[in-house]
């Protein structure tokens, strides 16, 4: 076990991640260690941990590695791995840029995940990133104290349950200290569960809807970005669109979710780094 970890900390509308530099995969990265590093009071806190490693070092992401350099090894706060996070790939390409590691091409920068390849395109302040494809595949629901919520199911690489609250609930009131109850037979890896409501029109976008978010591994966050690509894709469903703009509110701010002519589905949104340092490995807990 090395003693000092080198990190960087980021976030994208709140969604905030501890950014571990690994190369060349020699970190010996474990769940207790992530859920240390991730402990809001005994560690440096997050909602999860970006390892940056190249693709071809990493056993999930070496078949990638002919497509894309760099491999976004993510986990959740609670130790556990998730195929996909899209705010986390916003923050993570920002950590390649910012370093020097990568460049984007014409295309973009391209970014492994377990989920696949996806393009990164940066802007000042902004990174949007062609996702994968959104599938809704299937009816379903949640359960937050009384309330039993219907929703869609959607695999946006990794798993979301889209739930419309009802008329007369209040989308701030809903208790999301404990985990929404939801049916382990549609969902046998765990869910991340949306909560929507519509909103007033915006500028910029066809759509407009709020959410809350309770993600598998990290509790309740400020934002999901795959989360928003679940509820974005909902949205254009509901109202019968193939393309558009859906502007998503959460509470760490809006991402935007596009899904174009050509049949491509783009996360926009802000991407920050804030930090960098070394954490003791053995101080932690
Ligand atoms: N916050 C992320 C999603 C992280 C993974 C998720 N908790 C899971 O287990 O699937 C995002 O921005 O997409």
């Amino acid at each position: 076990m090395m003693d000092r970890v080198l990190f960087t900390k980021g976030h994208g509308t709140g969604n905030d991640f501890v950014i571990l530099p690994d190369p060349d995969g020699a970190l010996d990265l474990t769940p207790a260690l992530v859920a240390a590093l991730c402990d809001r009071h005994r560690g440096i806190g997050a909602d999860g941990v970006l390892r940056v490693v190249r693709s071809a070092k990493h056993p999930d992401g070496a078949g990638f590695a002919g497509d894309a350099e760099w491999f976004m090894d993510y986990w959740n706060a609670d130790g556990s791995i998730a195929e996909m996070c899209g705010n986390g790939v916003r923050v993570y390409s920002r950590y390649l840029l910012s370093q020097g590691l990568a460049t984007a091409g014409p295309e973009g920068l391209p970014v492994a995940t377990r989920a696949g390849v996806v393009l990164a395109v940066p802007g000042e302040l902004t990174i949007a990133v062609r996702m994968t494809t959104p599938r809704v595949y299937a009816a379903s629901t949640a359960t937050v104290g009384p309330l039993t919520i219907p929703g869609l199911a959607v695999d946006c690489g990794n798993p979301h349950l889209v739930t419309a609250l009802p008329d007369g609930v209040d989308l701030a009131s809903l208790d999301l200290h404990l985990a929404p109850g939801y049916d382990r037979a549609v969902f046998p890896e765990g869910v991340n569960v949306e909560f929507t409501t519509s909103g007033a029109p915006v500028e910029d976008a066809d759509l407009h809807v709020h959410m809350r978010v309770y993600e598998r591994g990290s509790a309740e966050t400020l934002s999901c970005g795959s989360g928003a690509l679940a509820v974005g894709a909902v949205a254009l469903r509901d109202a019968g669109r193939e393309t558009g703009v859906v502007a998503v509110d959460v509470p760490g701010g809006r991402l935007t979710v596009t899904a174009d002519d050509r049949g491509r589905w783009w996360l926009a949104g802000p991407a920050v780094l804030l930090a960098t340092g070394e954490v003791d490995a053995a101080a932690l807990s």
